[in-house]
């Protein structure tokens, strides 16, 4: 089923842990989008493009099916409903169009931490908690391993505790939730991202024309993201080891400074930030006025 229409439907994460970076990032690419809390669809105000914010598990089913152009949700997500369908023998095809720089996180198994934990063998038999039963079940197969899965959509993480498996499988980031529960991570089963995705049938030409223009633009921001403006006064004496010292900066700008000919000031365009022990070695070196600068948009 498709639905019609000239706008490019996004199907996006209402609210949770996507939902701010992927508004910041269609945001960043020019839309300019009147959200109100409440509603379900976004209109676009300068482009023919409605945003439909949903649950980040309707996300891919809605991409699938056809209902929506583009989505952006957790890989972890994507690929659970992916093997569910080929599983059940349902349609699941669907394109990534990118990977994105947000909404990084790894599913992981985890244990009480007093266990002596010593390798995947230790979980045969057992009662493992998860969200992500498809993706569990995989792991475990491919490791040989017969335990019960349980499926839990929300608070994984208090199923040991309320007795209701030995262990677990769920997202991990930092690790504060694990730790809080008295568990530890023991196997990385999964690393996931976000990533843009896109109907497989799409076909229109003014939506296809559409996701020409964004692409460009979404690479241009994440390659802004991690690109950094960096400039700084150097002593002349020192050129050659103070750019050294400056990441990925082959070809630096370097501009006279007014009344001081022992100093030179450098202008650079960095794929990294500095670090502090850099910014420290640069000021020994005689270096000054030293700035580190976001950069907001990007197009080469
Ligand atoms: N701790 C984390 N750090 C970074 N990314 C995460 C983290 N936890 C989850 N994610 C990513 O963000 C996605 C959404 O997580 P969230 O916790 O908001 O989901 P949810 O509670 O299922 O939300 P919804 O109400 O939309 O169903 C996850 O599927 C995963 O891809
Ligand atoms: O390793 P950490 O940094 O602690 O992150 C992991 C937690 O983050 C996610 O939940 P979230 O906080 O989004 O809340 P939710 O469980 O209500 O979705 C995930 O489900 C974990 O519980
Ligand atoms: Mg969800």
């Amino acid at each position: 089923m498709t639905v019609d229409g000239k706008r490019l439907r996004i199907a996006m994460q209402k609210s949770g842990r996507l939902s701010q970076d992927s508004q910041a990032l269609l945001t960043s690419c020019g839309l300019k989008i009147n959200l109100r809390e409440q509603r379900l669809i976004a209109h676009v105000e300068n482009m023919e493009i409605d945003l439909l914010r949903v649950r980040d598990d309707d996300i891919p089913g809605l991409v699938m099916d056809g209902v929506c152009d583009l989505g952006i949700v957790g890989e972890n997500v994507l690929e659970e409903l992916s093997l569910q369908r080929q599983i059940d023998n349902e349609p699941y095809n669907y394109q990534v169009l990118t990977r994105l720089d947000f909404g990084g996180c790894r599913l992981s198994i985890a244990v009480p931490q007093e266990e002596n934990y010593q390798s995947v063998k230790d979980l045969e038999g057992r009662t493992i908690a998860t969200t992500y039963p498809r993706l569990l079940n995989r792991y475990l197969k491919q490791n040989g391993v017969n335990a019960r899965v349980v499926t839990l959509k929300g608070s994984v993480e208090v199923a040991p505790r309320a007795g209701l498996a030995s262990a677990i499988c769920d997202l991990v980031s930092t690790g504060a939730t694990l730790e809080a529960n008295g568990l530890k991570e023991v196997e990385v089963i999964y690393r996931s991202k976000a990533v843009l995705i896109q109907r497989r049938d799409l076909a229109e030409s003014n939506k296809l024309n559409m996701i020409n223009k964004l692409m460009p633009r979404i690479a241009g921001v994440m390659q802004a993201n991690e690109s950094k403006y960096i400039m700084l006064h150097a002593p002349r004496a020192q050129l050659e080891q103070v750019i050294a010292l400056l990441p990925g900066a082959e070809n630096p700008t370097l501009l006279p400074l007014a009344g001081n000919d022992a100093m030179v000031a450098i202008h650079v365009v960095s794929s990294e930030t500095l670090f502090w022990e850099t910014m420290e070695k640069l000021k020994a070196l005689g270096a000054s006025s030293i700035l580190v600068l976001p950069i907001e948009k990007m197009m080469e």
